[in-house]
């Protein structure tokens, strides 16, 4: 009975609330002992803006970035059965489409991304790729015709759990899972909608690069190009289980309730929490060393419990920003998404099935016919190491466009050892015109996103290479 009202309580919407309202709770401080009580002003600015939040309207993601175009596709069979009516997919373009509508190089953005990948007269302010697209840049929009897209599930403007269904009410958690596999099939329904058939390149960096090798393997007669950047060909457990631990400390944030947060204060400290441990996963050791070293911010005063070294302070800066940009349920399905991928043919063979299943269930209302799927084939039960290879290797094997695998060495997120996997895979199943090419930079993961000589250079060669 207890139970009943407990599990009913946590779905009324004033819940968040009332929960958030006990944080503001004032703890006295304990007398009687002979040590001063620690200080907490860390804490004290969680409580603040909580307080603050309740009072003000939540933020709306897909205000954050402006400036998009939108196309809606009129229903969308998720992979994993889930249907979407009237998928919407923002986007931004740069440059001029040939008469052949020959020149598209389509971008594929990391996991937080938006389709804001450089300004533009609608959106003055600076892409995350501001200084890779340009004209004369590594991806010239004097001669290429630049494409983005905000991914399915995200909260820039494409449809995502902040989303209305079809009621009109949020989706939250009963939005359905994704597959990075759906993201690209969503994208290329925009390529239909813009007239392009064949794009001259499929470019992205970690979940962009799962995206971009997925293009070129799954829909390899429409991508002329591939770059594939600190990604790989199937999510390593240790990845996964950073991102797991993302998803936990979200989850845990009593405002998060089950997702269905959006009548109230929103889980900022859970996201925080999760930020801040992605964060540790996209730079590196070494780049702190020397950035921040064992430097406090205020040498001069005794240790604190709060943010107290650099690299403290560093971490909290970069997730308290992001934890009031970004939606909490966009990262669970996304992050999902992303421990999810695997090109392997049974793999791919398996989402098929499930989607020509929940197809055949359908009623014409949500009955795509532009997505009908490729034929079954028996799921050969993987096992042995050699057999994995040889289930990635036919995973690929329509994927035989000039490619540029890019790893980098202090990438603890996607190592090298992936990269060269994404690399061999190809090769072995046949494509002779893989480039490997490995970079000793510092940052990590994020170089993709600072290291615009090395990285862009890298890029500018493949795409404007005429072979
Ligand atoms: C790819 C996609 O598809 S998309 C998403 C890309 N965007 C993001 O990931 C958003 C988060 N941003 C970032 O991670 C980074 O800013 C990057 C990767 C974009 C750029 O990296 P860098 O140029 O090295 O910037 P850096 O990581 O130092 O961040 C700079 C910020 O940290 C602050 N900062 C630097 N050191 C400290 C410190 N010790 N304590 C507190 N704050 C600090 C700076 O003041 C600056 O703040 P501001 O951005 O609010 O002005
Ligand atoms: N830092 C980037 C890359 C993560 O994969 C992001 O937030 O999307």
């Amino acid at each position: 009975m207890l139970r009943t009202s407990l599990s009913l309580l946590r779905r009324h919407p004033a819940l968040p609330r009332v929960l958030s309202a006990r944080l503001h709770t004032h703890h006295p401080r304990l007398s009687g002992g002979s040590n001063p009580p620690m200080d907490f002003p860390c804490i004290d600015k969680l409580e603040t803006r909580q307080r603050d939040l309740l009072s003000g309207p939540e933020p709306t993601y897909d205000k954050i970035v402006t400036g998009y175009q939108t196309y809606t596709h009129p229903s969308f069979t998720c992979d994993h059965g889930g249907q979407l009516t009237k998928m919407r997919i923002a986007y931004e373009t740069w440059g001029q489409l040939n008469a052949q509508k020959s020149n598209g190089i389509l971008i594929h953005t990391g996991l937080s991304g938006s389709s804001h990948a450089r300004s533009h007269e609608l959106n003055k302010s600076p892409g995350w790729w501001e200084k890779f697209i340009g004209p004369g840049l590594a991806i010239d929009t004097n001669k290429f015709f630049v494409i983005c897209t905000n991914v399915i599930g995200g909260c820039y403007g494409s449809t995502g759990p902040s989303s209305l269904d079809e009621s009109g009410a949020r989706y939250a958690t009963t939005f359905p899972l994704l597959t990075v596999n759906d993201m690209v099939r969503a994208q290329f329904h925009l390529m239909d909608h813009l007239g392009i058939h064949k794009l001259h390149a499929s470019v992205g960096a970690s979940m962009g690069g799962m995206q971009s090798l997925c293009a070129a393997a799954l829909h390899s007669e429409r991508v002329g190009r591939l770059v594939s950047i600190s990604a790989c060909a199937r999510s390593h457990p240790y990845s996964i289980a950073l991102r797991f631990a993302q998803r936990q400390a979200l989850m845990a944030d009593p405002n998060f309730n089950r997702g269905h947060y959006y009548d109230g204060v929103q889980p900022h400290v859970g996201m925080k929490l999760a930020r801040s441990i992605a964060t540790v996963t996209y730079r590196s050791g070494p780049e702190w060393e020397l950035r921040f070293g064992r430097r406090r911010q205020k040498p001069d005063q005794p240790p604190a419990l709060c943010p107290d070294f650099l690299i403290e302070t560093y971490l909290d800066h970069q997730s308290e920003r992001f934890c009031l940009q970004y939606d909490a349920n966009s990262l669970l399905y996304v992050s999902k998404a992303m421990d999810m991928f695997d090109i392997s043919h049974s793999v791919t063979q398996r989402l098929e099935r499930q989607r020509a299943e929940k197809q055949r269930a359908c009623t014409s209302v949500c009955m795509d016919a532009s997505e009908q799927p490729a034929s079954e084939e028996g799921h050969s039960g993987v096992e042995t190491g050699d057999e994995i290879m040889a289930d990635l290797v036919r995973g690929v094997r329509n994927a035989m466009q000039p490619t540029l695998v890019l790893g980098v060495q202090s990438d603890i997120l996607f190592p090298v050892r992936q990269q060269k996997e994404i690399a061999d895979i190809l090769r072995r199943a046949g494509n002779t015109r893989v480039t490997y090419y490995e970079l000793d930079a510092m940052y990590g993961h994020d170089t993709f996103l600072i290291d615009v000589v090395n990285v862009g250079a890298a890029i500018k060669g493949h795409l404007e290479n005429s072979d």
